[in-house]
């Protein structure tokens, strides 16, 4: 009787299967659980420390994701749906990154109100903020306010510049980050402004952060010391300024963001920037079957971006009948992928830390995520309560709400030409289909916890396989030596938490 299944054998059949289907067998433990390591190369260049990227999702990741996931070991890749100008603006945030320093901290002019300080407060939570000649980072500090100057005034329209504290206690640049957690501990302060020579504010470090300004063991930081960041593009004509900027401004890797890789427009990108800039690292997709990896190999790409249809937000499959399971999609293209010597990301669909455990057992080197970092510290929108439970929006990139982005009108991602045979209702308005959702999450705290959680429990799983690394875990599964169970419905339930349970604590439910 068979012990199991290898994956061969499970994906060469009619059926498809996503991550829940499948259960991993477990091998021999003869090492310590500190044996396990995670390191995993994306490119001949950049190896990383962790096999996790966060989506360039709009609701996702910008600078302060990009930076926590690298400072984890991961990766971020900040979305595409803003100006470039704006994109760019992020990647140098990630690139300016020094420990515990901020360098975009909120600040007021002295003619804000009390109000606003409130309504910021409210939003992101901080109670002690610089005040700026003109409320403006690099500008002249006049000033800060913390929460006794003002938490308990009952008049809440009352100008900053009647309250504030003049009398600033500063860092002068250049100061290493444990002078300034020095002196923020001995006088006792919640800030530390950082100031040049003209007194201009350059930077800002708070109390509350000392215990998170250690040194990152894990962190994935270029040979100039600078943190790994990546960004996306579209495959519209006009986003060949956008590459050129970001390649101008040190991004480390491009991905070219589409849910169907395989398209004249994505492989004439790839080629040209290719041809102009040959030591880019380009990660293509999306794709789903080994035929679409292979033009987007050919025409030059480093990195491939598994998935159509399984995100948690995604309605693709539904509304245009086209994807695939993502286990299916994750093992056929990444096999392929391997024999081309690429390395593959499985993109959508990772619901806990199990899910990665099986993503990269079935073959991905990395996983992409997107709801399990959304609704994070650093996750790039703004807390709200509802029914007093802390929550943040989550959307599809394809969502209504994502293609009418504010800050940047992201309609022309669907290219209407005028004149062009574009079917219209009767009002001759043209139709745009959603392919994703938008919704709340609840929040999950910060990136720096929820990492370590994850890799943890990850590390486990390989543990439990007898398993030390991806490579070794990769040759298994290709020698057949891994091995699988298909699950039915009922041995799926059985592996979860019971239904009658009541919880007490759902913090580190994974
Ligand atoms: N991974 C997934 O399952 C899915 C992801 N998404 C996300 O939603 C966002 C939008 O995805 P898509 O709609 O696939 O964007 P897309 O930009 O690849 O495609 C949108 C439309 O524009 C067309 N197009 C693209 N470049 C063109 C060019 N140069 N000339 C003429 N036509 C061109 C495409 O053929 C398509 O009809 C992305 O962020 C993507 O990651 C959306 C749906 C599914
Ligand atoms: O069908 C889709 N419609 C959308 O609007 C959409 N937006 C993002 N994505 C893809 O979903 C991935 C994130 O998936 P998770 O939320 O499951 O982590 C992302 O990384 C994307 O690949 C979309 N797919
Ligand atoms: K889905």
């Amino acid at each position: 009787m068979a012990n199991g299944w290898t994956a061969e054998k499970i994906f060469n059949d009619v059926m498809s299967y996503t991550y829940d289907d499948l259960i991993c067998l477990p091998g021999f433990i003869n090492f310590p659980l500190s044996d396990v390591d995670l390191v995993s190369n994306l490119t001949n260049d950049i190896s990383l420390k962790i096999p996790i990227i966060s989506s360039p999702m709009d609701t996702v990741t910008e600078h302060k994701m990009s930076i926590s996931m690298a400072l984890s070991g991961g990766l971020g890749i900040i979305h595409n749906n803003m100006s470039i100008e704006n994109q760019i603006e992020q990647v140098k945030k990630v690139k300016r990154f020094e420990n515990g320093f901020i360098f975009d901290p909120y600040t007021f002019s002295p003619e804000h109100t009390i109000a606003d300080v409130l309504e910021t407060k409210h939003k992101v939570g901080y109670k002690s903020y610089p005040i700026t000649i003109d409320g403006k980072v690099g500008s002249k500090l006049v000033g800060t306010i913390t929460g006794v100057d003002y938490l308990y005034l009952t008049d809440i329209t009352k100008k900053i510049k009647d309250i504030m504290t003049t009398d600033v206690l500063t860092g002068k640049y250049p100061i290493t980050l444990s002078d300034a957690n020095k002196v923020l501990c001995e006088e006792k302060k919640s800030i530390l402004p950082i100031v040049n020579d003209n007194f201009e504010l350059l930077a800002l470090v708070c109390r509350n952060d000392v215990h998170k300004n250690k040194i990152y063991p894990y962190a994935s930081k270029c040979p100039n010391k600078q943190l790994i960041v990546g960004a996306s593009v579209s495959t519209r004509e006009s986003d060949l300024e956008r590459v050129k900027q970001l390649i101008k401004n040190s991004i480390d890797i491009i991905c070219i963001d589409s849910s169907q890789g395989n398209s004249i427009y994505q492989l004439d990108l790839i080629k040209n920037i290719k041809q102009n800039y040959p030591n880019m690292p380009l990660i293509g997709g999306n794709v789903v079957t080994s035929e679409q990896a292979k033009n987007i190999i050919d025409a030059g790409a480093d990195v491939l971006r598994i998935g159509m249809g399984s995100g948690s937000i995604c309605s693709t499959q539904d509304v245009c009948a086209v994807g695939r399971a993502q286990g299916t999609a994750v093992y056929h293209v990444s096999n392929y992928a391997h024999t081309r010597n690429i390395k593959t990301i499985a993109d959508g669909g990772i619901k806990n830390s199990g899910n990665i455990v099986k993503a990269l057992s079935l073959g991905a080197d990395f996983v992409m995520l997107g709801n399990l970092l959304a609704a994070t510290e650093e996750s790039c929108t703004d807390y709200y309560f509802e029914n007093n439970v802390r929550l943040k929006i989550y959307r599809g990139m394809g969502s209504m709400e994502a293609m009418y982005n504010k800050k940047f009108n992201s309609k022309s991602r669907y290219l209407v030409d005028e004149h062009s045979n574009v079917y219209r209702n009767h009002h001759n308005e043209e139709i745009k289909v959603a392919q994703g959702v938008s919704a709340s999450l609840v929040d999950k705290g910060s990136v720096l916890n929820l990492i370590p959680h994850l890799v943890t429990a990850v590390k486990h799983g390989f543990q439990s396989m007898g398993i030390k690394n991806i490579s070794e875990l990769h040759r298994k599964l290709y020698s057949g030596d891994l091995k699988f169970d298909i699950r039915s419905f009922n041995t799926i339930k059985e592996g979860q938490i019971s239904e009658n349970l009541i919880f007490n604590n759902k913090k580190y439910r994974n």
